[in-house]
């Protein structure tokens, strides 16, 4: 049987040279940076511990940057904003320099956000009157009253705490947004200084999305960084052949793809997935929830540990936690427990 790579997402939680070296003794093998919240160039110290920490634990690190995309989230707000249903909210165009945190020198992020919820320009031209509109994968709906070019007011139809960076979908609706932004741009130039071994695509919809990124790659002289396409939603899902021959790895990314079906159709898709990329020889990655409740305790579920064994049995060349290392309580246990099951479970499939 292959190696399965055993990767982690830095974040807060785990961006110490010690628990770093810590993580990658236990069996991580790979590093996932997320640029959806920073920008490659703003993380030397963290693309330097992960080498140095992997150099300590004798590993050659993977290290992957998992691309913002054309941004599908709310910027971000000064404080959490509760919204009650029947109430109503604006939804403000933002332009790009509101895309990232902008971190003061105490720590805390500024905002120049009063009342109103900032929303990427990108969108704004697929808004209409009485559309939908799902923020926070789908926990608050809204449906917009009246549009201008810069606002959309809209009616709380489903409502809740609305936090910064959270997601937003317009059901129904498909936008044509580009593959590669100016940010993904600047990250793919400054990867190999960073010692980045691959790139993830997201929510890739087509053959000519991988194609427009290795051309980048190639601009670049980055050609040798392994391309994995994430597949996010069902456009990706009905296209995976054509993606096929364009990824060094298809990501079965099922946070938001989770998102684009209802949840008790995913683990068929998954399995969908892995069956096609199995017969085209074609290795694939299982990500996210893998152990989601160790954000918040030390053991995980029996369910839990049953997902990382099927995702072995099914074939995954690569499994990642998200979450679980960069903001949970229990990062290095949380590798523990996703390389000892992935072990097991190999040894249970060699017998
Ligand atoms: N590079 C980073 N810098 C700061 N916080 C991060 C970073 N990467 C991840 N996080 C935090 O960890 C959380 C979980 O990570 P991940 O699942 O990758 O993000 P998301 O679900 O927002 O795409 C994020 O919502 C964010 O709060
Ligand atoms: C890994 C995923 O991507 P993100 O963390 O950007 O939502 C996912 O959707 O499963």
């Amino acid at each position: 049987m292959e190696k399965t790579e055993i990767y982690g997402t830095i974040g807060p939680a785990c961006a110490k040279q010690e628990i770093l070296t810590e993580m990658f003794r236990l069996g991580m093998t790979g590093v996932r940076l997320n640029m959806s919240h920073t920008e490659l160039e703003k993380c030397r110290e963290w693309t330097e511990m992960v080498l140095s920490a992997a150099s300590a634990a004798g590993i050659h690190p993977r290290l992957l940057i998992d691309l913002r995309g054309p941004e599908l989230r709310i910027g971000h707000l000064k404080e959490p904003v509760k919204l009650q249903e029947g109430k109503g909210i604006n939804l403000r165009k933002m332009e790009e320099e509101e895309l990232l945190p902008k971190v003061l020198s105490n720590g805390r992020k500024n905002s120049s956000f009063e009342t109103d919820i900032p929303v990427p320009g990108i969108v704004f031209p697929y808004l209409q009157k009485r559309q939908e509109v799902l923020l926070d994968d789908g926990k608050i709906q809204l449906e917009i009253t009246e549009i201008s070019e810069q606002a959309a007011c809209c009616r709380i139809i489903r409502g809740g705490l609305l936090q910064s960076k959270k997601s937003i979908a317009l059901p129904g609706t498909r936008m044509h947004l580009p593959a590669l932004t100016e940010s993904d741009r600047r990250n793919i130039r400054n990867a190999k200084s960073h010692g980045v071994t691959g790139v993830m695509q997201p929510f890739v919809r087509n053959a000519q999305d991988l194609q427009d990124l290795k051309q980048e790659l190639k601009n670049v002289e980055a050609s040798d960084l392994e391309v994995f396409a994430k597949i996010e939603n069902m456009e990706g899902v009905e296209r995976l052949e054509e993606l096929l021959p364009y990824a060094d790895q298809i990501v079965i990314a099922r946070g938001d793809l989770g998102n684009s079906m209802p949840l008790w159709e995913l683990p068929a898709v998954q399995e969908e997935i892995a069956q096609k990329c199995k017969k085209a020889k074609k290795p694939f990655m299982v990500v996210t929830q893998m152990l989601a409740s160790m954000e918040k305790n030390p053991v995980p579920t029996r369910a839990e540990v049953s997902d990382i064994f099927r995702a072995v049995q099914e074939g995954a060349a690569s499994v990642m936690v998200t979450g679980e290392t960069a903001v949970g309580n229990y990062p290095k246990a949380v590798i523990q427990y996703l390389s000892n099951t992935v072990k097991a479970a190999k040894q249970y499939l060699q017998k």
